[in-house]
């Protein structure tokens, strides 16, 4: 028996850090939305009592490394699982990239074997047992688009943002989340308005999504990394009405709404950097599967 699942990368629309906790984690409020650019995740049933992961891509560990295989790794222990599995990875997210491309093939993976299993788990179960992959897994359980609090896993549902285009951009550099995180200066630094990014949703403003983009981590990795700013330059002179580094980094990801100015962004970067996307939110919450 086999299963394919997608596995769509995020975008972070606004990211801002509250304080360090005493876990050594950080507390976060942020905005974060499922994008049409996703992995594939192929599940097979094995009778053994076996995880396999098989990715042909040269930076994706095929061992318990794999986040894919720590969620597969989880759904055994707690539910005595003695099935196994083989876990094809396709990727096209770029990796280390602050696009969730593990957390994705991991919340894929988890609600992939929830039905190849027959465990009956809810999605809210399933995002509670993702937390303990890593702070992205319960949003990429969900999909869609949500505020999250916490360390990440605290998700609340939002609806699809104004309509526009997505050209991502990523330069040739991987970038640490942790180190970002380590770097980040707590004092005097600009924090996005995460209240007013909601209500832009909300009320289906572009502009005011526009207006308000922004992400605490970004001058960490721009200062690490001179070429990201470079990068987000070229968009706003290509035309993208406002521009952002995703995540920790290293995309910067640039929106319009006009098909015309998506197409000279993305023929403009092509060439300047590693990967180019143009792709569409996926918008509000909606199955995956
Ligand atoms: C940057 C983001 O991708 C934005 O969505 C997330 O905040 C990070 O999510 P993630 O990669 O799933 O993060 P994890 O794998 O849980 O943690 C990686 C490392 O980032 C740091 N980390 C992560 C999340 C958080 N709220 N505070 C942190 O300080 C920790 O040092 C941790 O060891
Ligand atoms: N299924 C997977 N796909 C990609 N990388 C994986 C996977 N499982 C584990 N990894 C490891 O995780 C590291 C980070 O990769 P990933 O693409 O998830 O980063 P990211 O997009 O920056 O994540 P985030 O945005 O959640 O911080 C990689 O360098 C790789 O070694």
């Amino acid at each position: 028996m086999k299963l394919l699942v997608k596995a769509p990368a995020k975008i972070n629309l606004s990211l801002d850090v509250l304080h360090k906790r005493p876990d050594g984690y950080h507390e976060v409020e942020m905005i974060m939305t499922t994008i049409d650019l996703a992995d594939r995740v192929e599940l097979t049933l094995l009778n053994q009592d076996k995880i396999h992961i098989l990715s042909h891509n040269r930076y994706v560990p095929d061992d318990q490394r794999n986040l894919a295989y720590q969620a597969a790794q989880l759904l055994k222990d707690r539910f005595q699982v003695t099935k196994g599995v083989l876990i094809c990875i396709e990727k096209t997210i770029p990796v280390a990239a602050g696009l969730a491309g593990g957390s994705s093939d991991a919340a894929a993976t988890l609600r992939g074997l929830n039905k190849l299993w027959n465990l009956g788990l809810t999605l809210d179960e399933l995002a509670e047992i993702g937390s303990e992959i890593g702070s992205d897994v319960s949003f990429c359980v969900y999909g869609g688009t949500a505020l999250a609090k916490g360390r990440g896993e605290m998700i609340t549902d939002l609806p699809a943002p104004p309509t526009c285009w997505v050209i991502l951009a990523k330069p040739f550099i991987g970038v640490s989340t942790a180190e970002v995180y380590r770097r980040l200066d707590l004092n005097g630094m600009q924090h996005p308005n995460i209240n007013e990014m909601i209500k832009a949703i909300k009320g289906n403003d572009y502009q005011k999504v526009c207006e308000n983009l922004g992400n605490v981590l970004e001058d960490v990795t721009l200062n690490l990394h001179p070429e990201v700013a470079q990068i987000k330059d070229q968009m706003k002179r290509f035309g993208a009405d406002a521009v952002l580094m995703s995540g920790s980094g290293p995309t910067v990801f640039g929106i319009v709404q006009h098909d015309s100015r998506m197409h000279r962004i993305y023929n403009g970067l092509r060439g300047f950097c590693d990967q180019v996307f143009a792709v569409r939110m996926l918008g509000e919450r909606h199955s995956l599967d």
